[in-house]
């Protein structure tokens, strides 16, 4: 990322008038403000968390925990900073992570009135689903229905098909087994695996992705994504996710792309927890950074991913009982159904909450049952015990729910592994929250690490960062379950729990039953990155059938060996692998971070030396700085700064020059004259109380796939080649507008053709002529345009909610370079903020 910000940065450069003093004394001010709205709050410390120690930078800035959560290694670092400083650390100028069991109650459980933070808000795409729902009585409408879903009558039920996805992976396996014992030298390409020394050497991590994916593409929508089949990360994606919710059910040629699903979850989970923890109002313009940009985009195409996979379902109707029939037939207190997109959304909850956190764990548990041979001989043979004389090729809920040895295998890999390792962020409720003494007031953000939490001593003995099941059997079970967290607490914790737990029992029992695995370089570390979950990178152990246990199999050899990615400490041997295992011990900070962190220690860490420091804050204040002089220039307020970059603009081209009547506002404002006219999505002007409710929403630009011949709108034949969706008109406008000067060069002729009606009048834009009509603006002689807005109107809900999920569309086309191009035309800029700031009843025209 830190390349991709350093290409921006200079190329922007030589677009900065360093010559130019007005710039430059404007430049030198902007850190003024910027050092008092973060000193101020630290001053004030109005959620009592100065006394609370913490990385120096964290004390002043969220650009502390920003960063090192685009690291990969968030719940490492934190980890050493309650290593070093205790119980409390601050994360944030206001968060504080608690590293104390007894906390998960008081900052989590029923009750306690405290709320998920804005943290939460970079999740959301199409609509709040249940994991993302920050209101209270929101919240408690969908847990409703949802919780019914996953009751364990109803989980049950869903296991016919667990069983099923597990049959055909572990079929994949045999094939792919199979010709590695013929074919020894190696991969054909099918998922990366090759057989060697009679082993079958391949990535666990993609296949149980393969797996869950499946699995929760037929639990939920009611068909598999085929990956396991395809042996391919492979998922279609709607291209026009709008119309296609719009027609769920009725609409059989919608058009689908395919992406790889797995890649893009990763992408988003890393993308939304970095930005999640980046104050709200930064995030539009941290958007803009390269690599937060392809985070968006990954955002967008995991809705898709929903949007098709529901669309798919409504087209082809079933009577099979899936997540979404029970979803659809679900109601409220008050017995109404959910919508199409909270459906949609609540869809694309289960899958990203149902897909990766079951995967990454089954990685885990094979890891470090490879990684402990003793162990996995143990559990086997209580597999063996328990299911020996079965014929089943896939183990039944039935026959394993109460394997002791299984059990405390799953809690042991899920207790150090912790797929969700990071605190999860609550703000504390009117009263506040007290804990071990310390009062947080109403508002503080408090979290308590997972990770950190699963490796306390008192808690889970010395050995805490061992693997070794038997602890399970020999602590206080409550004094252990009070300290376990994996699915978290209270009344945001983990709605799917029954039915992770039963599809954990049943892949890990069938595959220990029938593979055994081996490490291939026991002293590689476990590699992990985390976003939102905490992921392996790799999981490549080599597996040999266990012939004994599976007497229906005619190929299966002596018991094996297996290779895998990683085992945690590098000073491990494989004599001391067989006894206790290898997890990274909390001591030693560069074995812990995975080689990966020194970076982010050093620099942000605990460590923050002064000239380190002095070296952020510069290199920091100087990215904020350069933001906010885009932010002014954009929206044309910054006088002292655009002035400069206006000259230049209009020595360099030919600038557009606005005719006299300001056209887009006096094609909204025929509301006044009680004309209805027509916007974006079918929203009109005429519904709206007023021009004070009203604010621009998107702008969108189509072009014609052919020179248009006729003034006519139906007669041109459209396709979308711009969206802009700006927090407000002015750079919406302003962006259309510039692309129009890009794409309609040289510009059409100054005089328009007849084609002024009185319903559809005339309005020079530019030195182009347009005409409106039904809130469009499209060229006439020439054309090559139509240009439409849409509106949101934010007190009236549903009205916004309409507008906000068109976007989702038109964010499919990807936003011109004209956002970053500092030639822009200013004067538009400011025209339409002149036009369209002003409300009604002040507007000078209306
Ligand atoms: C090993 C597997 C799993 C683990 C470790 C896990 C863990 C968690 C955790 C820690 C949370 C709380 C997140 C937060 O507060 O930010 C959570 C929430 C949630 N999980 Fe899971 N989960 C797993 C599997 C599943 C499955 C299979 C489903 C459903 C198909 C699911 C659905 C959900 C949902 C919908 C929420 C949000 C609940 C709410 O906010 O009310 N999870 N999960």
């Amino acid at each position: 990322m830190s390349s991709d910000l350093l290409t921006t940065v200079k190329s922007l450069i030589p677009h900065i008038p360093f010559g130019d003093a007005n710039y430059l004394s404007a430049l030198l001010l902007v850190p003024v403000p910027i050092l008092l709205a973060h000193l101020i709050p630290y001053l004030r410390d109005s959620y009592n968390q100065r006394r609370i120690p913490g990385p120096f930078l964290a004390r002043f800035s969220d650009l502390w925990i920003g960063w090192v959560a685009s690291q990969g290694h968030r719940s490492d670092v934190v980890h050493q900073l309650h290593n070093k400083y205790g119980t409390f650390v601050r994360l944030a100028p206001n968060h504080v992570s608690i590293a104390d069991p007894d906390a998960l109650q008081i900052v989590y459980a029923h009750g306690n009135g405290s709320l998920k933070s804005d943290f939460y808000d970079a999740f959301v795409s199409i609509h709040r689903g249940l994991f993302n729902t920050r209101d209270r009585a929101d919240h408690a409408r969908k847990r409703k229905i949802v919780s019914a879903v996953f009751s364990q009558k109803n989980v049950l039920e869903f296991e016919p098909s667990i069983r099923l996805y597990v049959s055909q992976f572990m079929n994949q396996w045999d094939r792919l087994y199979d010709k590695a014992l013929k074919n020894q030298s190696g991969d054909d390409g099918e998922g990366g695996w090759f057989g060697k020394d009679g082993h079958l050497w391949l990535d666990c991590l993609p296949w149980y992705n393969y797996l869950a994916f499946d699995i929760i593409g037929d639990l939920a929508f009611g068909s598999p994504f085929g990956m396991i089949l395809n042996a391919k990360d492979s998922a279609p994606v709607a291209v026009s996710q709008k119309d296609v919710m719009n027609s769920y059910g009725s609409n059989n040629d919608a058009v689908f792309v395919h992406i790889p699903a797995v890649q893009i979850l990763n992408d988003r989970g890393e993308f939304s927890a970095s930005m999640g923890v980046i104050p709200p109002s930064w995030r539009p313009w941290v958007r803009m950074l390269p690599w937060y940009r392809k985070g968006g985009k990954a955002v967008k195409n995991l809705a898709g991913l929903a949007v098709a996979a529901v669309a798919k379902r409504f087209n082809s109707p079933t009577d099979r009982v899936d997540l979404l029939s029970k979803l659809q037939e679900g109601r409220d207190d008050e017995g109404n159904l959910m919508g199409r997109e909270e459906l949609t959304a609540e869809a694309l909850t289960q899958l990203i909450a149902g897909s990766d956190t079951t995967s990454n764990s089954s990685c885990a548990i094979t890891y470090y049952l490879a990684a402990n041979p003793r162990v996995q001989e143990k559990l086997q043979k209580e597999l063996d015990d328990a299911l020996g004389s079965e014929d089943e090729y896939v183990s039944t809920y039935e026959q394993v729910k109460r394997l002791p040895y299984l059990e405390a295998v799953i809690n042991e890999a899920l207790r150090l592994h912790s797929t969700s390792s990071i605190g999860l962020p609550r703000i504390a409720p009117e009263g506040g929250l007290t804990v071990r003494g310390i009062h947080f007031p109403q508002g503080a953000i408090l979290s308590v690490p997972s990770y950190t939490i699963h490796r306390d001593k008192k808690s889970w003995g010395e050995d805490a960062d061992a693997f070794r099941p038997e602890r399970w059997f020999e602590r206080d079970n409550a004094t252990l379950q009070k300290g376990f967290n994996p699915f978290s607490y209270g009344p945001r914790a983990c709605v799917g729990r029954n039915l992770a737990s039963m599809e954990l029992l049943i892949i890990i029992s069938s595959i220990l039953r029938r593979y055994h695995f081996v490490l291939a370089d026991p002293a590689k570390v476990f590699d992990t990155r985390e976003g939102f979950l905490r992921k392996p990178l790799e999981c490549r152990p080599a597996s040999r059938l266990r012939r004994a246990v599976v007497p229906t199999l005619t190929n299966g050899l002596a018991p094996c060996q297996v290779r895998t990615m990683a085992s945690p400490s590098s000073t491990v041997t494989s004599e001391s692998a067989s006894q206790f295992p290898q997890q990274p011990t909390t001591t030693n900070t560069t074995q812990n971070l995975n080689g990966n962190d020194e970076q982010g220690m050093n620099i942000f860490g605990m460590d923050n030396s002064p000239p380190l420091v002095a070296a952020f804050l510069g290199i920091g204040l100087f990215t904020v700085a350069m933001t906010v002089v885009f932010a002014w220039r954009r929206l044309g307020r910054g006088r002292l700064l655009v002035q400069p970059v206006r000259q230049a603009a209009r020595t360099a081209k030919k600038p557009v020059v606005l005719g006299e009547k300001p056209a887009l506002w006096d094609v909204w404002t025929r509301r006044a004259e009680g004309v209805g006219v027509g916007v974006g999505l079918g929203v009109t002007i005429d519904m709206c109380t007023g021009w004070e409710n009203i604010t621009p929403f998107s702008a969108t630009m189509f072009c014609p796939t052919e020179p248009a011949t006729s003034a006519k709108e139906s007669d041109v034949e459209s396709r979308t080649c711009l969206t802009a969706r700006p927090r407000n008109l002015p750079r919406s406008s302003s962006s259309v507008l510039s692309a129009i000067r890009q794409y309609v060069r040289p510009a059409p002729p100054a005089t328009p053709t007849s084609t002024s009606t009185a319903e559809s009048p005339v309005y020079e834009l530019g030195d182009m002529p347009v005409r409106s009509g039904s809130g469009d603006l499209s060229l006439t002689e020439g054309a090559s345009l139509v240009v439409s807005f849409t509106i949101a109107m934010p007190r009236r809900r549903d009205k916004a909610v309409v507008a906000a999920s068109e976007t989702l569309d038109r964010d499919q086309v990807p936003m011109p370079e004209v956002l970053y191009d500092m030639d822009l035309d200013l004067e538009l800029g400011e025209y339409c903020i002149g036009s369209m700031e002003v409300p009604c009843g002040k507007s000078k025209d209306g």
